[in-house]
Parts: C-alpha cells; sequence; structure tokens
C-alpha cells in the first residue's frame, strides 16, 4: 500500500479527515512564509491531538539549531522534515542526537539535480522530490518532469510531491511508482485552506491505484 501524506493542516477537522481517508502522515508547516505555518505552540496541539493515530511530520526550512532544537522539543514530531538548502552533515546530525525520521526534500529540477541528491543518502530516511522552489520552497502546486523519476535506481525511500491532485495522483503513481506521494495544495479551497472532500478524493484516488 502506497503512504499518503497530507501536508500542511492546521486544524483538527483535516487531521480527523485525513485519518479517516486513510492517510499514513500529516505535515506541519513552521515557515513563516507560508500559508500554511503554525507556531510551535499550535503544531505541539495538533501533534497531540494525531497522537499515534498517524505519523506527523515538522516541516523546517533553513532552521537554525536554536530553532530546530525548540521545534523539536515542543513538537515532539516522529519525523522532520527538512525542505531548504540543509546539508548532509546537518541531517546525519539531527538524526544521530534525536533518533527521529528525517526526510529530505529536493526540488528536481533536472536530471543532474536527481544525481545530486545522492549525498543525502546516508543522511536522510526518505527523499522528498518536489517541484523546484518558486517564491515558497514547496507547498507550490507546481509540477515536474516525473519520466526523470521512472527508470531511476533508487538507493533510499523515497516520495513524490508537487503540484499533485485526486485526478492526477493515480497517473503520477502510474509514471513513478512512488512508494508514498504528499499533497498540500491540491487538496485546497484556497492557500491554506483544506478541503475535506479533496482531502477523501485523494486518499480514494491513491487507494484505487493500489488495488489495481
Ligand atoms: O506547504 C507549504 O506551504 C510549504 C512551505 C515551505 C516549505 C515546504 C512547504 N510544503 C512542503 C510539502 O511537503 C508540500 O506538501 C509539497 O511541497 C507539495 O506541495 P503542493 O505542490 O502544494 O502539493
Amino acid at each position: 500500500m502506497k503512504n499518503i501524506k497530507i501536508c500542511g493542516l492546521s486544524t483538527e477537522a483535516a487531521i480527523d479527515t485525513a485519518i479517516d481517508a486513510g492517510a499514513t502522515h500529516i505535515g506541519l508547516v513552521h515557515f513563516p512564509k507560508s500559508p500554511r505555518h503554525v507556531s510551535l505552540e499550535r503544531a505541539a496541539e495538533l501533534r497531540r491531538y494525531a497522537a499515534d493515530r498517524i505519523k506527523t511530520v515538522l516541516l523546517l526550512v533553513n532552521a537554525d539549531a536554536h530553532l530546530t532544537g525548540l521545534a523539536i522539543t515542543k513538537v515532539k514530531p516522529d519525523i522532520i522534515q527538512f525542505h531548504g538548502s540543509e546539508t548532509p552533515a546537518w541531517l546525519r546530525a539531527i538524526r544521530d542526537k534525536t533518533r527521529l525520521g528525517v526526510w529530505k526534500a529536493v526540488g528536481l529540477r533536472d536530471a543532474g539535480t536527481l544525481e545530486r541528491s545522492a549525498r543525502y543518502h546516508d543522511a536522510a530516511d526518505l527523499l522528498l522530490f518536489d517541484a523546484p522552489a518558486k517564491a515558497l520552497p514547496g507547498g507550490t502546486g507546481a509540477s515536474f518532469d516525473w519520466s526523470l523519476l521512472a527508470d531511476h535506481q533508487h538507493k533510499v525511500d523515497w516520495g513524490l510531491a508537487g503540484g499533485l491532485t485526486p485526478d492526477t495522483v493515480g497517473e503520477a503513481l502510474a509514471a513513478t511508482n512512488a512508494s508514498l506521494v504528499d499533497v498540500s495544495s491540491g487538496v485546497e479551497s484556497a492557500p491554506g485552506v483544506k478541503d475535506m472532500d479533496k482531502i477523501r478524493a485523494f486518499c480514494q484516488a491513491v487507494r484505487e491505484f493500489d488495488r489495481h
């Protein structure tokens, strides 16, 4: 079964919907420039609310050591997703210190970017291939050329993000065979406002793919 991460949640209702629909991960974004930003206090509340019903992924972008430590201590996520230009050494240090799952987002521009992502192989538990950064590093609703991933020999777990919607996720899975799909703006009615019907439709489309 494919894993499904619904990212950028900010309400208890959206968490319940994601869980009921069969998502495996929720993402909480702590990045003030994002329309999906939640404070660390709110992220901690949401994480407690989700508890062990689903895996909670906390997203940070180029946070310094103080903020990263504070975020981990307050929110206590299952996984931390780095979505900026964090180095492999930084990821290794976090993993060694915290024993949390560590994910690294990689904006996939071309085959060269994919080759260079190999530097994270012994530093991240999962690479999340996303569209290249625009005004924001993630959550842009933009997709990229999935054929880049099609025949790649992956050496680490990986997931697919970037402009996925309930209508396109089946095609994306068929093209890439990703083991995890991640969505944010494709299940929203406006930036930062999750649409419960779209969350259900996205999860249903993935489960339909699983069945065939
Ligand atoms: O979602 C955001 O606003 C965001 C802001 C800054 C860094 C990362 C962010 N999101 C990361 C995610 O994992 C998104 O789900 C991923 O980029 C896909 O987004 P979308 O194309 O909107 O589905």
